[in-house]
């Protein structure tokens, strides 16, 4: 379900997240990669290559800026790399390159050690759909160059468009194309570059999913959330917990407890359906106010004794649960758990933004981006 195509942006009532227009507040501005680099260019970097037709900028489109999965159909062919900066959140701030079907290492214009340098995560797409030969080649060159100019990089393989494959038909090619990335890194002597599979579809949940463990990767404070969020689940009667990213519907942090697709899509569904309420009954008839805000909060009883519980954390974050229906009896503990949740997560940020050091800008390019992920759980937690 998507309504936001017929939103008009509307006056800024709560920081970034005003409203909910078109491109969900992350930018329409692409810029073609200029010669100079702009002070932009020191963001976190997340570059998605892979051949022509794979299915790169649907990806990007899908995610970052709510595009249905068919109009990408008549997506024109990328033929200079695109600049996305997905900085509304303050959390997750980065940049999205999109790279044309086919990077010329050896063209001279393409200074790839400057790229590489400032990459966070090299997303490379595999179209599962076609013969994937000549990708596992491109795929082979590029993370070994990128690997030589940057050690830190995350690599992250998406094979693609698995939406057209049989159950066993993709655990068969994700195995096959696992086996021989890593025969060809063997045969360079590169068994330290590690890279993580995925199989993705922008037609179901999954390239969100695959997304989330990207960007999850960047996030330095990653553990201190995981740890809130398990105190706050196992203090509060919750099965699952997921920190999303309300524009991306990407989510940023979940407890420890396994992620099952079924709970992320329901959570997902749960965003979509209180944005659309939210935009079409909750502004004012003027068309002021906000579609997400401090107020922002929902409670959805299943008719499977499961509850759906939803509520605003910081201007970019949203906590959606799913619990049984016996433990929301206790609805008042989790309201003041969530409280105190919400102050250490607002703290987490405080303590960021005082040192200077916006989540996911010392993620990456960084040697001791590492230690950094480990920067304290906060001094009240839940
Ligand atoms: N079935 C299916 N088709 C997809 C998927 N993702 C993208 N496509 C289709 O793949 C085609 C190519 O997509 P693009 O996003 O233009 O591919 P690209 O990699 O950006 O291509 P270049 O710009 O030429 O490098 C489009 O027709 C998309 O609709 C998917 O998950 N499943």
């Amino acid at each position: 379900m998507s309504i936001q195509y017929d939103v008009e942006p509307l006056a800024d009532s709560y920081g970034a997240v005003d409203s909910f227009p078109k491109d969900f507040g992350y930018g329409e501005d692409e810029d073609a990669i200029e010669d100079s680099p702009s002070p932009s260019d020191s963001k976190p970097r997340i570059l998605l290559m892979g051949l022509r037709r794979s299915g790169k900028s649907s990806i990007q489109k899908v995610v970052f800026h709510k595009m249905s999965p068919n109009e990408t159909l008549f997506l024109e062919s990328t033929n200079k790399i695109y600049k996305d900066d997905i900085s509304s959140s303050s959390f997750v701030n980065f940049q999205i390159w999109d790279f044309p079907g086919q990077v010329d290492f050896f063209d001279p214009t393409f200074d790839y050690e400057m790229i590489f340098r400032g990459t966070g995560a090299l997303i490379f797409v595999i179209d599962a759909q076609d013969d994937y030969m000549e990708a596992l080649g491109r795929l082979h060159l590029t993370v070994s160059r990128a690997y030589r100019v940057n050690p830190e990089i995350n690599f992250e393989v998406f094979i693609h468009k698995v939406d057209g494959l049989s159950d066993d038909h993709k655990i068969e090619t994700q195995r096959d194309i696992h086996q021989r990335a890593n025969d060809d890194l063997a045969d360079a002597s590169l068994e330290k570059l590690h890279l993580s599979f995925y199989l993705t579809s922008i037609y179901d949940h999954s390239i969100f999913e695959a997304f989330s463990k990207v960007v999850q990767k960047l996030i330095p404070q990653l553990p201190t959330l995981e740890n809130l969020l398990n105190i706050f689940i196992s203090n509060s009667g919750i099965e699952k917990a997921f920190l999303f990213d309300v524009v991306s519907k990407i989510y940023i942090a979940t407890d420890s407890s396994p992620v099952d697709m079924q709970s992320y899509e329901l959570c997902c569904d749960m965003i979509d359906v209180v944005i659309d309420v939210s935009c079409i009954y909750g502004l004012r008839e003027d068309g002021s106010g906000s579609a997400y805000d401090k107020e922002s909060m929902a409670i959805i009883k299943l008719n499977n004794t499961t509850v759906l519980y939803l509520k605003e954390v910081t201007k970019f974050l949203a906590l959606v649960c799913i619990l049984r229906e016996e433990s929301f009896e206790r609805k008042g503990l989790i309201d003041y758990n969530f409280h105190c949740f919400r102050k250490a997560i607002h703290e987490v940020f405080e303590v960021g933004i005082s040192a200077q050091r916006p989540l996911g800008s010392q993620a990456v390019g960084s040697p001791c981006n590492k230690a950094v992920a480990l920067n304290g759980t906060p001094r009240n937690t839940v």
